[in-house]
């Protein structure tokens, strides 16, 4: 399709780019707490080789491209495109910048700098100290983006954080009184399939004391496929025991806590925070310590209007359920937003919007 069209350099770049980012979006959960990246291999303007990052633990983008070119004399020849900076450091597996300089491929085309301390640029040297004509920062937002959890946890030393909550057309987050611990359901069914989807998707599910109290949530995976998020809660004086759901040992569950009297168990981890300070960045510090690159935030209405006035969210999605309350607990508010997309789910509106 391009052979007859003359492309530029740059336009070159920019779209075997595009594939490399079309290929990253393939690992993007399995991946984590590893960055999802995509990487082809260009000889004679046709790709010869492509490949992701696999799942955690796996091998990264490079090896995957590389071990799929079928003639690999032809690498010698062949330009590396790859979204994320070859890492230089060994993780699970070896540096990638070492498989690059062994294959001898001469050029490398990279989106952006990895943010990740021990990398960082050391493997754009190395290749380079190799001989390597290496390119950096080709459509680099794009490839910031596709790992945006990744580098907002490098950047900023805390998670990506995603606010959630479901409100009536009237704004109201639930009724003014409960008779059972069960949540009252907003949104409609496939709204919920949604959110256990999230669950699958992100590292972390976080809840203030009182949702914990009004709704006994669980915070699993139930209604989608994949693995329960860890769960986290607040509980500065230790109001919540082993009766409730979120001490039931289905996933990992971290309480952070005022009380020091409670002590780690089998089925929670209690992390302690000094409450008569700002309590938000403690948070942010313990999951960061505990490699949390993604958190949402469910609830309720204190705590995540917490996190909008401490400015500490990278995204809001709001399932607007269909039936009035008339009355009840106010959904928390967001005066201020750059961009919104809506969506519809059957009868409910999912906004989306972002800081
Ligand atoms: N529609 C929906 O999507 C959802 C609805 N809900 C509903 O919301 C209601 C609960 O909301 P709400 O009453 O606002 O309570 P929260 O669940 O937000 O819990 C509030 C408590 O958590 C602790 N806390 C929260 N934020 C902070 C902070 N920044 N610093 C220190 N402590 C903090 C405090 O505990 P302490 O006072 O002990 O220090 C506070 O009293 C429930 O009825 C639930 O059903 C909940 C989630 C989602
Ligand atoms: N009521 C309400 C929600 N409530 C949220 O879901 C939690 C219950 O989770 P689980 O016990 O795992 O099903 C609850 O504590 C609260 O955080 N969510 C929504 O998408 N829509 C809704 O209408
Ligand atoms: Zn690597």
């Amino acid at each position: 399709m391009f052979k007859d069209t003359v492309l530029s350099i740059l336009e070159k770049h920019e779209l075997y780019i595009s594939r490399c980012l079309q290929l990253a979006k393939q690992g993007t959960f399995a991946a984590m707490p590893n960055p999802s990246v995509g990487a082809v291999v260009v000889y004679n303007d046709k790709i010869i080789g492509e490949g992701f990052t696999s799942a955690y633990g796996g091998p990264h983008a490079e090896p995957n491209a590389i071990a799929s070119v079928k003639n690999q004399e032809l690498l010698k020849e062949s330009t590396l495109y790859v979204s994320l900076e070859p890492c230089s450091h060994f993780g699970k597996t070896p540096p990638c910048c070492d498989l690059v300089i062994a294959k001898q491929i001469p050029r490398v085309v990279i989106g952006t700098v990895d943010p990740f301390a021990k990398v960082c640029g050391r493997g754009i040297q190395k290749m380079r100290e190799a001989g390597i004509d290496v390119v950096v920062g080709v459509l680099e937002k794009e490839c910031q983006e596709s790992n945006k959890r990744f580098f907002t946890f490098h950047q900023k030393q805390r998670p990506y954080i995603i606010l959630k909550w479901a409100e009536t057309p009237d704004h109201y987050l639930a009724p003014l009184t409960r008779d059972n611990q069960r949540p009252f359901w907003i949104s409609n069914t496939y709204s919920k399939q949604t959110v256990h989807q999230y669950r699958s998707e992100e590292m972390a599910f976080l809840v203030g004391t009182q949702t914990v109290l009004d709704d006994n949530p669980s915070l699993t995976t139930r209604d989608w496929y994949g693995n329960n998020p860890v769960r986290v809660y607040l509980d500065r004086t230790g109001k919540i025991d082993s009766s409730f759901a979120l001490q039931n040992g289905e996933a990992k569950t971290i309480c952070i806590t005022a009380n020091e009297a409670l002590v780690t168990t089998e089925n929670v981890i209690y992390e302690y925070a000094d409450f008569d300070q700002e309590l938000l960045p403690q948070v942010c510090a313990i999951l960061y310590r505990h490699n949390i690159l993604s958190l949402v935030v469910e609830g309720g209405r204190q705590t995540l209007q917490s996190f909008i006035d401490h400015n500490l969210w990278d995204e809001a999605r709001i399932f607007v359920g269909e039936t009035n309350l008339h009355e009840g607990l106010k959904a928390p508010v967001i005066s201020k937003f750059d961009t919104e997309e809506k969506h519809l789910i059957l009868n409910d509106t999912l906004r989306i919007v972002f800081p």
